[in-house]
């Protein structure tokens, strides 16, 4: 039987793209990327899949008339590969309502805030603008609305005395990266199933968000079966 297969879209330097073919490498992740895609050309995301032989496909905005447009021909490259799970891992565009119900329950997205607290972009600077003494990241289903889909699992972080966002974002990168690949082993493992009604869990709804332990584990929150 193949490995689950992974279509990775990102727009930067990659590093969660990294962590997930490290996770592979060390045989902690049965998966395989099967393509990585990308709205820029030149960034670091697409370096990783060219000088790992991986089939990359990055296509331009503004070569296209509209969003819908640059849409279809970016996800029909990813149709191409017929991945099992679609991860957004800093894919910074809004996808298409059309294209997310074209890949229904298979697209998931790695988000720096603690979700439904600060969707959308420059997370870090609104969590210290809040004063905000929290700060974390989301692994979620992407639908339609930004960020907004159900949270499969989320890392947590203190907000310390003299952070910058920019420290924000550096303490909380490594624990993206563990959140990330624990939840993609869970979805690809089958343990976690991503349906209509949201997540589920060893078979049940899934009540509440997993919790990304120092262990770099998954636990349920307390309180929650
Ligand atoms: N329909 C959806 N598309 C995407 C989702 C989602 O949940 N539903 N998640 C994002 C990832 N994301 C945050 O995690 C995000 C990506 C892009 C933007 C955004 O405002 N993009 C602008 C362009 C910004 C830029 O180029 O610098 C845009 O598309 O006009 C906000 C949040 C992936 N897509
Ligand atoms: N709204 C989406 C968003 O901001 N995503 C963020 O982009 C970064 C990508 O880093 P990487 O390219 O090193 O993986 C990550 O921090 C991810 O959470």
């Amino acid at each position: 039987m193949s490995a689950f297969s992974l279509a990775v879209l990102a727009s930067g330097r990659g590093s969660n793209l990294q962590a997930l073919l490290d996770a592979i490498a060390a045989g902690t992740l049965p998966a395989r990327v099967a393509g990585v895609f990308s709205d820029k050309p030149a960034c670091g995301a697409i370096g990783i899949a060219r000088d790992r032989g991986l089939p990359h496909v990055a296509l331009r905005p503004r070569d296209y008339p509209d969003r819908d447009a640059h849409d279809e021909a970016l996800f029909d490259a990813v149709a191409a590969v017929q991945p099992d799970l679609i991860v957004c891992a800093g894919y910074l565009r809004i996808i298409s309502e059309r294209t997310v119900r074209r890949f229904e329950s298979r697209m998931v997205n790695i988000h720096p805030s603690l979700l439904p607290r600060h969707p959308g972009l420059d997370t870090h600077a609104r969590v210290l603008a809040a004063g905000e003494t929290e700060h974390g990241a989301s692994v979620h289903a992407v639908i339609p609305a930004l960020d907004a889909g159900p949270v499969l699992a989320q890392a947590r972080i203190p907000v310390l005395p003299g952070d910058t966002p920019e420290a924000l974002a550096g303490r909380l990168l490594p624990r993206e990266h563990a959140l990330l690949v624990a939840s993609v082993a869970l979805l690809a493992t089958g343990r976690a199933r991503l349906g209509a009604a949201g997540f589920e869990l060893d078979g049940h709804p899934l009540a509440a968000p997993l919790s990304l332990g120092a262990d770099n584990q998954l636990h349920r929150e307390p309180g929650h079966v």
